[in-house]
């Protein structure tokens, strides 16, 4: 992205396009609004941050003859502390978004990256990259809603750049699936992905499974051992649940993603590693951020890009299909879910999401019989759900009927007779029962 500074003050133009061209952003600076009015109609920016007040020219008017020349250029107005005083003012003057002084660098840099983002997305609206979204994806991923589609949208553009994601979402979403997507569409497909999960992991051999160690390391270290970072070496390295890293580890985390180099427990040598991080948290990480159990520096470098993977309540339109895609994959031969099944679990919620969704339907195609799935071969918890919406006294106690002998039979391994004698009652009545309820043994 070409970015141009524009503020009469040359040290915090100096200051802030340094540490632009650092980020690698191509950084032009002007010193007044003639002077950036000037290089806006010599050279294509994308992005301006603009000093609200300067002698010439005010910001807002060098503002708007840009847009005159471009309409599509962002902007940033740069304010003095509390001259402005909401962003709903800066808004009005024609900017993207505002920066207080003095400026916080790392708020720029998030502000600018969210503006990247939404340039992409609408890019993206525009048909820019059609042609793209119709490719077929490396792997199987359904995504028939339109937040899943933003969401597909937003992977292939991102996925060929180097900038570390950070894959919010609740538990289930998919978030490891984008995360492998990312790595599939990257230049990085042939090297490695390797996944480190944080949460699984020992705090006391969690630096050793990251960087690795030297035989004598410490005591057990009976020879030397790669880490996963040297793994993933020109690939991509996964941190799931990385809310869940101790504290004592983010610094060194941190360290590595700022130095791209790694040393092993037990060695003084440096490694350089070069790989792609993504990372994954179902938790509030800003809240964690808040509440001290997060690194703030740390959390800046992660989410360099911020994805976030909605739940499946909210992208109903992706039920059928992904109901379709499962039953596909774990029956061995047709089996339709009527109308009736259908619609039921379309209203139901998933608080476990796609994987709630997947194991559901794994365990109906092993245990149906029938060559339909019809509502009432749904697990208790869903009818359940139906049934406290709108059931009646018989429909709530078929389902906890259901219940009750499919725990039985499973508990006993599907021996009937003491299935049976466990719920009082005889086999030729649980045999019944079972038929009625289209219980068969899978
Ligand atoms: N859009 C999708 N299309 C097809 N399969 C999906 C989709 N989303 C998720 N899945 C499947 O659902 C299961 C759960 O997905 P995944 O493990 O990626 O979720 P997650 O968000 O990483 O979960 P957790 O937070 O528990 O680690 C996987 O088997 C995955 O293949």
């Amino acid at each position: 992205m070409k970015i141009l500074i524009v503020d009469d003050e040359e040290m915090q133009c100096r200051l802030l396009g340094g540490f632009l061209e650092k980020q690698g952003y191509t950084v032009s600076i002007a010193l007044s609004g003639a002077e950036a009015l000037q290089r806006f109609s010599e050279h294509p920016f994308q992005l301006v941050l603009l000093d609200h007040r300067m002698p010439d020219m005010p910001g807002d008017e060098v503002l708007r003859r840009m847009k005159a020349v471009n309409p599509l250029v962002r902007s940033m107005m740069i304010t003095a502390y509390g001259s402005v005083d909401t962003a709903v003012t800066v808004m009005k003057l024609g900017a993207d978004d505002f920066l207080e002084k003095p400026v916080d660098l790392r708020e720029v840099l998030e502000k600018i990256r969210r503006i990247e983002q939404s340039v992409m997305i609408e890019e993206e609206a525009a048909g820019v990259a059609e042609e793209a979204d119709r490719a077929a994806l490396p792997m199987n991923i359904i995504g028939e809603s339109a937040a899943m589609k933003e969401v597909l949208s937003l992977v292939r553009r991102i996925a060929p750049t180097d900038w570390t994601a950070l894959i919010r979402g609740e538990t289930g979403t998919g978030k490891e699936l984008i995360a492998r997507l990312i790595h599939l569409l990257s230049p990085r497909r042939e090297q490695p992905f390797i996944e480190v999960n944080c949460a699984a992991i020992p705090e006391n051999l969690f630096e050793s499974e990251l960087f690795g160690h030297e035989k004598g390391a410490f005591t057990g270290a009976s020879s030397s051992r790669k880490g996963r970072f040297e793994l993933a070496k020109n690939g991509s390295l996964f941190l799931d649940e990385v809310g869940e890293l101790p504290l004592s580890l983010q610094a060194k985390l941190l360290r590595a993603l700022q130095e791209k180099k790694i040393s092993r427990i037990g060695s003084e040598k440096e490694i350089p590693v070069d790989v792609r991080v993504l990372a994954a948290t179902n938790r509030d990480l800003k809240k964690r951020v808040a509440e001290g159990a997060f690194r703030e520096d740390l959390f800046y470098r992660l989410n360099v890009l911020d994805l976030e993977i909605p739940p499946l309540r909210r992208r109903k339109s992706d039920i059928p299909a992904l109901v379709t895609f499962f039953t596909e994959r774990y029956s061995p031969r047709p089996l339709p879910f009527d109308a009736d099944a259908m619609t039921t679990l379309v209203k139901y919620a998933f608080p476990g999401n796609v994987r709630e969704l997947e194991h559901m339907i794994q365990r109906i195609t092993t245990l149906t019989r029938g060559s339909v799935i019809r509502a009432g071969d749904l697990p208790p918890e869903i009818r359940f759900q139906q049934a406290t919406e709108q059931g009646s006294l018989a429909e709530r106690l078929e389902i906890l009927e259901r219940e009750m002998l499919l725990s039985a039979l499973e508990k006993h391994g599907w021996v009937q007779t003491r299935a049976a004698e466990s719920l009082g009652i005889s086999e030729r009545v649980l045999r019944y029962k079972m038929k009625k309820q289209r219980i068969s043994k899978p």
